[in-house]
């Protein structure tokens, strides 16, 4: 070994990475020229909706689960031990709720993005504020999806950060403008299969070099990684049962509920049971996902213990330990580095393709169509050279987020609840509340954003290493605000609690979703009440006669005689399935 640390690339690792963006390539253009050869919006925007389950649901999960995902649940299980796990048990409702609610709405509304929605049950101006809080969202995400992945590889190996940059995003641009979403969702299912495989690979050969089954399982339980359930109600601290099992259910809404990216999967579908069932498999796909990662965090610790390579300064944050792990570990496999790499870029093209695709629709069929009339075929072009534009986008993302320095998986699901969460209050207000307005619905996405940015950033700042007191048991690392392990119990006791707004900014970033989609709902019921009620259409409202077996006590809960009338369902729309374009 190197004793700077630094681990060397051999020819077979380029060949498997190089392996792995010329097969993404292929699918995309194999989806460019057979079928329609993606010369219509409906084949390059829902696949001529007439896709089948498993590839959605692999899909589905693979959308948000990116590099991020990857590097930073080993990272935190590492440090912090396996606590996070439990954010498994949020993805039961987090699924079960978008596939009885929101999916048989949506798809029986046979839309054409999401954000339409709120022009049908609001009006134009709500639907505007929604695409666009939707592309501020994904535009970040993707930054960070993109940068990840070469960060950790730059550090680690040498290899040119922005050389991996422009491979990844160029590649994955133009598969995606090429195959449209025919060949995001194929590229996602082999991305996916390359991503397991090379995680699972890592964990035999780690639980091999710590010594076998056994004595990795003593080494992680007397290190104290094996965490009990922890019941705390306290909000602030960052990781409890309540933070990531109940706020996470939020999260989860969020992303697989009213997200584009996910509902456009589930529009792309051949019948609303295929949805259904397509949102069903996605839970078993994301629990083997989580598996996976908390258990490369556990072997990792079963072969470095507490003397981790960031003790040792060969690394110089959190998130480069994966990456160095594997190749620290690996060096006698050749092969097998290249193999974790191509897993890393894998999460991340699935992710930023996919951002891609659903940019361009949502710019299309929300922003440009509504104005300005246009042959199918230019629309189409437009289309694919919006996906372009959205990828040079990212890459310019990716130079933002390299400027900033954040502990990446907080990060994204930090956006994901301070965007995100007032989108998903924005929906239930439109789907769960009749009385509510498109002045209340406006007035509540500013509020809910505002709250959101004010926690988030204010709790950014407080944290800022300036105003930390103590430092966490790992104070090698400078930045704790990202890492932010800082809220934990061992650090604020009852006498240093934080009170007032300190005790807001200190709220754990697993709630932002909660708190500020209530918000959005909250203040927008508010301000409905003050405008004057008006019902909006029956029809976009939850449609209880078809969820009578799931949610057969919402009619009685509904009250008085005037909403439970609003809630009924129209004949407006019915359950038709949708025709396959042939
Ligand atoms: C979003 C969840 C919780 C579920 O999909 C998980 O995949 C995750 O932690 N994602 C982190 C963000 C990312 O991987 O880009
Ligand atoms: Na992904």
């Amino acid at each position: 070994m190197d004793p700077t640390g630094q681990k060397y690339f051999t020819i077979i690792d380029y060949v498997i990475f190089a392996l792995l963006l010329v097969a993404s390539m292929a699918i995309g253009l194999y989806y460019a020229f057979t079928g329609g050869r993606q010369r219509t919006t409906q084949e390059f925007m829902y696949a001529d909706r007439s896709m089948k389950c498993l590839p959605l649901s692999l899909s589905l999960m693979a959308t948000f689960q990116s590099a991020v995902a990857i590097i930073g649940t080993p990272a935190e299980v590492y440090a912090n031990g396996t606590q996070y796990w439990f954010i498994g048990c949020s993805y039961i409702l987090g699924l079960l709720i978008p596939a009885h609610i929101f999916i048989p709405l949506f798809y029986r509304l046979h839309l054409t993005s999401v954000y339409q929605y709120l022009e049908l049950r609001f009006c134009k101006a709500v639907r505007i504020c929604g695409t666009v809080t939707f592309i501020f969202q994904m535009v970040i995400y993707m930054g960070v999806g993109i940068y990840t992945p070469a960060l950790a590889l730059n550090a680690v190996t040498g290899f040119h950060l922005w050389g991996a940059v422009l491979a990844t995003g160029l590649v994955c641009t133009l598969y995606t403008a090429l195959g449209g979403l025919k060949a995001v969702v194929w590229t996602d299912v082999f991305q996916t299969v390359v991503m397991f495989t090379g995680q699972l690979a890592v964990i035999i050969v780690g639980v091999h070099q710590a010594g076998g089954l056994s004595d990795a399982w003593v080494k992680v339980r007397d290190g104290g990684r094996i965490s009990g359930i922890d019941l705390n109600p306290d909000p602030t601290v960052r990781h409890t049962f309540w933070t990531l099992g109940v706020g996470g259910v939020f999260l989860m809404l969020s992303l697989y509920g009213v997200n584009q990216a996910q509902v456009q999967r589930y529009l792309s579908s051949r019948t609303e049971k295929e949805a259904v069932m397509s949102c069903y498999m996605v839970f078993p796909c994301l629990q083997v996902a989580l598996m996976l990662s908390c258990l490369m965090g556990l072997v990792m610790y079963a072969c470095y213990g507490n003397n981790s390579p960031l003790e040792q300064q060969y690394i110089t944050s959190k998130d480069q330990m994966v990456l160095y792990f594997v190749m620290d570990m690996l060096q006698n496999f050749p092969g097998l580095p290249g193999l974790f790499v191509a897993c890393l870029f894998s999460a991340s093209l699935s992710t930023i393709s996919s951002a891609f695709n659903s940019l361009a629709t949502v710019t299309m069929v929300d922003l440009i169509k509504p104005h300005y009339s246009m042959t199918e075929a230019r629309a189409t072009l437009l289309s694919k050279m919006l996906a372009l534009s959205y990828g040079i986008i990212c890459v310019a993302m990716a130079y933002l987020v390299h400027l900033m320095n954040s502990s990446v998986l907080q990060a994204a699901l930090s956006i994901f609840g301070m965007v995100g969460g007032p989108l998903l209050g924005l929906f239930c207000l439109g789907i769960f509340f009749p009385c509510a307005n498109s002045i209340g619905a406006v007035i509540g996405l500013a509020a809910g954003l505002v709250m959101s940015f004010w926690v988030g950033i204010g709790g950014f700042l407080s944290r800022m290493p300036s105003s930390v007191q103590v430092l966490p048991l790992n104070s090698t690392n400078t930045v704790p605000a990202a890492s932010g392990n800082i809220t934990g119990p061992a650090v604020i006791d009852a006498a240093s609690r934080p009170v007032g707004l300190n005790g807001l900014y200190s709220l754990s970033y697993m709630w932002y979703s909660a708190l500020n989609s209530s918000t959005v709902v909250l203040i927008g019921l508010v301000i409905s009440f003050m405008t004057g009620k008006k019902h909006g259409p029956e029809e976009l409202l939850i449609q209880i006669d078809g969820h009578k077996e799931m949610n057969g006590n919402i009619k009685e809960d509904a009250g008085t005689e005037e909403e439970t009338e609003t809630f009924l369902t129209s004949n407006a729309v019915s359950p038709v399935e949708h025709e396959t374009s042939v």
